[in-house]
């Protein structure tokens, strides 16, 4: 998995520098992945479903050959347990079967986004344009039956290829930023092409397609520690000039692709970006949990940002327990959500937790911790507490022994992050 754009300086805050070298490490990591893959030869097969599939020779997967390509299949199995793992959870990683990838069982991050919320996943174009265009134009015709080999290179280029693309997020927020009242006229006006041209910029576009054009004949000569034998009557000069033209992918090809597609698509992406960052956020509640057609449905209509609440869930939620404190300062959701009549107080936000994971049909406002130690948790909300509210809670050290005790100096800081810090609600994950 490819590292993430790291900030100057760690300053939290990314530049449009950060951005242009993180893009430019991305280069080898497509390059590699793309000469890997031309290593193999097409393989059709695995690119069907059904007919003429790998699937056709295997009584067991014959079905679910119909519905997906071995690749497809290998991609979202992937997925599947990356998603598990984390992987999404970064605002800079999209999957391609975003209705089937599962929430991470670990704790949500907790730093800061970065971008405007959004739902932009350009992925189903990444794939089609690899598999008509990239894939045909990098590999031999044929079968070599190297399918493994072949679909998981794939995925390394496919994934690397998403991720530079939807870069162009990120870009396009820094681009925002540093030009805030000119981005701001041209979007208001929903005006493309101008958005467009504001955000091209031909000179870097040109180091790098002259950037990639290098790299990819320097990375992709064949090299070998065996000097060819020179042909007869030929000088040193012929020998040498032979060898180096030797290469693994024609080094025209990367930079066609990145100036043809991924340059293209990055941009589109930063316009499309740019055109929904001043729309105002908004929740749209759909039957849940996750997985339903409706969650389908609602992907489909608000695609642009919108917060998707799962929500069948409250209705089956016949118990809510907390801390009474705690009861009392989320009144507000709770009373929105119809959960005022259901609150059940305990002696702490642990013991809720605990009482929420043991039943089905109980929910719990936590704190972040407890959600950590009960991995099977889903949160349904979070900032409970609402907007701007800050609970804090004072801590007492008391001692038999009169004893002066010196405290870390960054104790008292990290006490009151702690305390003042938002509550989410959170459902057991067999909730119906
Ligand atoms: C990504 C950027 O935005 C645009 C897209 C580029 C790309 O996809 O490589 C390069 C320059 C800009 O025209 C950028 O400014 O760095």
């Amino acid at each position: 998995m490819a590292a993430t754009a790291a900030t100057a300086a760690g300053s939290g805050e990314l530049s449009l520098q950060d951005l242009r070298d993180y893009l430019l490490r991305l280069e080898e990591t497509i390059i590699f992945a793309l000469i890997e893959r031309a290593h193999f030869a097409r393989n059709d097969r695995i690119y069907r479903r059904g007919e003429g599939s790998v699937w056709e020779a295997s009584s067991t997967h014959s079905a679910l050959g119909q519905q997906y390509s071995f690749l497809e299949y290998f991609l979202r199995e992937t997925e599947r347990i990356q998603a598990l793992l984390g992987r999404y959870n970064a605002e800079d990683e999209n999957p391609f079967f975003p209705a089937l990838t599962p929430s991470s069982f670990l704790p949500p991050r907790s730093s800061a986004n970065f971008l405007k919320p959004n739902r932009i996943n350009y992925n189903a174009k990444v794939l089609d344009q690899y598999l008509n265009e990239i894939v045909p134009s990098i590999c031999a015709a044929g079968d070599d039956g190297h399918y493994g080999s072949s679909a998981d290179a794939d995925i390394i280029c496919l994934q690397a290829i998403s991720k530079r693309v939807h870069y162009g997020k990120q870009v396009a927020e820094v681009k925002f930023r540093e030009q805030r009242e000119a981005y701001t006229q041209l979007i208001r006006a929903r005006d493309t092409d101008g958005l467009m041209r504001l955000l091209t910029n031909q000179a870097v576009e040109d180091r790098l397609l002259r950037r990639v054009r290098l790299k990819a004949a320097t990375y992709g000569q064949e090299i070998s520690d065996v000097p060819r034998p020179a042909p007869p009557n030929s000088t040193a000069t012929d020998a040498a000039s032979a060898a180096a033209t030797a290469f693994k992918i024609d080094p025209d090809l990367p930079e066609r692709i990145y100036r043809e597609l991924l340059i293209p698509l990055t941009k589109d992406i930063e316009v499309e970006y740019l055109l929904q960052r001043l729309d105002e956020q908004c929740t749209v509640a759909y039957l849940g949990p996750p997985g339903t057609h409706c969650l389908r449905a609602a992907q489909a209509c608000f695609s642009q940002g919108e917060d998707l609440l799962a929500c069948d869930s409250i209705d089956n939620i016949t118990k809510v327990y907390s801390h009474a404190n705690v009861l009392v300062e989320c009144q507000a959701l709770l009373a929105d959500m119809n959960l005022s009549d259901k609150c059940v107080p305990v002696a702490s936000t642990a013991e809720g937790a605990q009482r929420a994971a043991e039943d089905p049909h109980a929910a719990a406002l936590v704190s972040e911790l407890a959600l950590e130690m009960h991995p099977d948790l889903r949160v349904l909300r979070h900032d409970m507490q609402g907007a701007g509210a800050e609970n804090r809670t004072r801590f007492l050290i008391i001692s038999r022994h009169l004893q002066l005790y010196v405290f870390r100096p960054s104790a008292a800081e990290q006490l009151y992050s702690l305390t003042s810090h938002s509550c989410s609600a959170a459902v057991h994950i067999g909730c119906a």
